[in-house]
């Protein structure tokens, strides 16, 4: 299992914390009133604390000075009283961000799922999937944690920090100047630790995206490793994985460790330094005793502001590191987009025609030829055009083509004359539609997996209802209404509770469904028996008389259904026939035809007539 690293993540920072944080806004924006107030209920709450020191000041004063004790009680009620505000005031801040800090986390991943979707299948070849999971999950719940928590006692301690500052310096200016002299090395650490802080947190979060591709390739690939008794060599890789990432949170608790250090050290240094000066300061007369008092109390709740920006810093960073992961998708450009000015094909009879069409994966060496190198094709309407090569030639790969998960890096696909770049993307897969070999079912029902590609139906329309029995009989897929709950039945994940055949006819089902104009089958029939491939193919006989079909064949039997079959040969279409003459012709396609896997005696015998004569007959 080797590890892919994100194509971007050892890019450069170019953004300063606040630029990079800065980019959350728009989802954020909704929610700012509300953060904005549960801001204005902590900072009351911190102000409300600080206050606390001045009625005791003024009590203390009192009390020594008139030795009045009736006089306490008035001030003990006051001082309860801001303690009751402060509490409600610190509910408040929770009841203000919580909520509105989900729906901002909700929306990021609902643009990241977007974004995802409409990302080209060549992004996907590049980026593992448990790095995607790890950005959807972890680092957005990180970036709402500290929209609601982080960003707000941030903003709130550091005023808190300042206010109490001046308060301690009205008192005493030597005092004052004393404490904050201990918190500038604080702020200074601070920077410094954010350098070397960020690039632990970027590598930990990167670790946690390549130990979630493991589990999820494992837990994928659960069925492979059980039979090749491989379980003992994925928890090898795995754990070698968990103890990387195990040594990088053991950095960054060091590095966190660090600051602490200086937290915890400083204001003890500072309360040391001034409980000396303050009693000095007291025994000549220019602070009173309740002055005194009043300074400690305000230092002792400043504590807790300074201390905690040390896991604030923390935060922030690690939530600047995640919003980059999670900008670094976003960024991305999509190459296959719409037009501007989509073209559209009325009535579309289903010619597809490849014109000179080139194509090259991205990362394909220089000077290797390109894997499609000029495919001339036309396939008329209502034709079925059956397409083999060797393995490896590039069938699959043109097939995609011309739904568009790859787009041509040369020449064009043509469908009733209009180049497929020139249609919306969605009109382009009403007029096509695919399956594949590796057949993919979602966790939903069977209706609702076949239906998939239906949009424009109501799922449980007795029009609906006449398309999906339409296509379960003709993929024949008529097991589907024996299960539990029939068609409502709920296949497990990727459909793993079914037999590959049935996945295979339920995705057959899926594109013939869809109705298309051209119907486009990346060898579907690969799992089936002989005769259930027979079945499906009489079958799909009656439905393709109308629909045009391209279909990748990888046995003799597929290759019967077609009218003409055409030879993909490094890289260009090199005999275009049928079955019977490229047998009498081509000696490539005699080739490819005997290391094709059927034993069906027909099919590799030159024959009258074509292939579709002799299936028959
Ligand atoms: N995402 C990718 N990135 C780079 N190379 C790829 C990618 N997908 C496929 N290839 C390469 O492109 C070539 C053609 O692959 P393709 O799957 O189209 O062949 P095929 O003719 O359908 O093969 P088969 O008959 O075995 O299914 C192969 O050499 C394959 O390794």
């Amino acid at each position: 299992m080797p590890e892919r690293t994100p194509p971007s993540a050892a890019g450069p920072r170019k953004l300063g914390t606040a630029a990079a944080l800065w980019r959350i806004y728009p989802w954020a924006k909704p929610a700012v009133p509300s953060i904005a107030l549960g801001m204005g209920a902590a900072l009351v709450a911190a102000l409300v604390a600080l206050s606390i020191p001045l009625v005791l000041e003024n009590l203390v004063d009192s009390a020594l000075e008139n030795g009045d004790g009736a006089g306490i009680w008035p001030a003990v009620l006051v001082v309860a009283g801001l303690g009751i505000v402060e509490a409600i005031m610190i509910a408040l801040r929770r009841w203000f961000v919580l909520t509105p800090g989900t729906h901002v986390e909700a929306r990021l991943r609902n643009s990241f799922y977007e974004k995802l979707q409409d990302l080209p299948v060549a992004f996907h070849d590049r980026w593992q999937s448990g790095q995607l999971l790890s950005r959807a999950m972890t680092d957005l719940n990180l970036i709402r944690r500290w929209l609601a928590f982080g960003l707000v006692l941030f903003v709130v301690n550091t005023v808190t920090i300042v206010v109490g500052a001046v308060v301690l310096f009205t008192w005493s200016p030597l005092l004052g100047a004393i404490f904050i002299a201990c918190a500038v090395p604080i702020w200074i650490y601070g920077f410094v630790f954010e350098k070397k802080y960020s690039l632990i947190a970027r590598r930990s979060q990167d670790q946690a995206g390549d130990l979630a591709t493991t589990v999820e390739e494992s837990v994928h690939g659960i069925r492979v490793l059980k039979a090749f008794g491989r379980g003992s060599y994925a928890l090898d890789n795995f754990a070698h994985q968990a103890e990387s990432l195990r040594g990088t949170e053991i950095e960054k608790a060091k590095a966190i460790a660090g600051i602490w250090y200086w937290l915890l050290l400083l204001p003890d240094i500072a309360f040391a330094l001034c409980l000396l000066g303050g009693v000095w300061l007291a025994s000549t007369g220019e602070l009173s005793v309740a002055q005194l008092f009043a300074f400690f109390a305000t230092a002792a709740i400043l504590r807790f502001p300074i201390e905690s920006i040390g896991f604030l810093l923390a935060m922030t960073f690690d939530t600047r590191t995640a919003s980059d992961r999670f900008f670094e998708v976003m960024n991305e450009i999509n190459t296959i987009t719409d037009p501007e000015r989509p073209s559209h094909v009325e009535d579309v009879r289903g010619r597809l025609v490849f014109d000179d069409v080139h194509f090259r994966f991205q990362d394909t060496p220089v000077g290797q030829p390109d894997l499609l190198d000029g495919v001339d094709l036309e396939l008329e309407p209502g034709e079925t055009m059956a397409l083999i090569g060797i393995t490896g030639s590039g069938k699959s790969t043109l097939t995609a083509l011309t739904t568009r998960l790859y787009e041509v890096t040369g020449g064009r696909i043509l469908i009733d004359g209009v180049d497929i770049r020139d249609l919306s993307r969605l009109e382009l897969r009403r007029h096509m539609a695919m399956a594949f070999e590796d057949a993919t079912l979602f966790s939903a029902s069977i209706r609702e997996n076949v239906l998939l590609g239906r949009d424009d139906l109501d799922l449980h329309s007795p029009e609906a209802d006449a398309v999906l029995e339409e296509a379960l009989d003709i993929a024949q897929a008529g097991f589907a209404r024996e299960l539990p709950q029939g068609v409502e039945t709920t296949v497990g994940e990727e459909g793993l509770s079914l037999s590959g055949g049935q996945r295979q006819r339920l995705a057959l089902a899926r594109a013939v469904a869809a109705n298309p104009a051209v119907l486009v089958l990346d060898d579907p029939l690969s799992a089936l028996d002989v005769d259930t491939e027979a079945l499906v193919e009489a079958a799909l006989r009656r439905v393709l008389a109308s629909t045009t079909a391209l279909i990748v064949a990888h046995r003799p039997s597929t290759v019967m259904l077609a009218d003409r079959v055409a030879l993909l040969e490094k890289g260009r279409i090199t005999a275009v026939g049928t079955h019977s003459s490229l047998l009498a012709s081509s000696e490539h396609y005699r080739f490819v035809i005997s290391s094709l896997d059927d034993d069906d005696p027909a099919v590799s015998a030159p024959a009258e007539g074509d292939g579709r004569q002799e299936v028959s007959s």
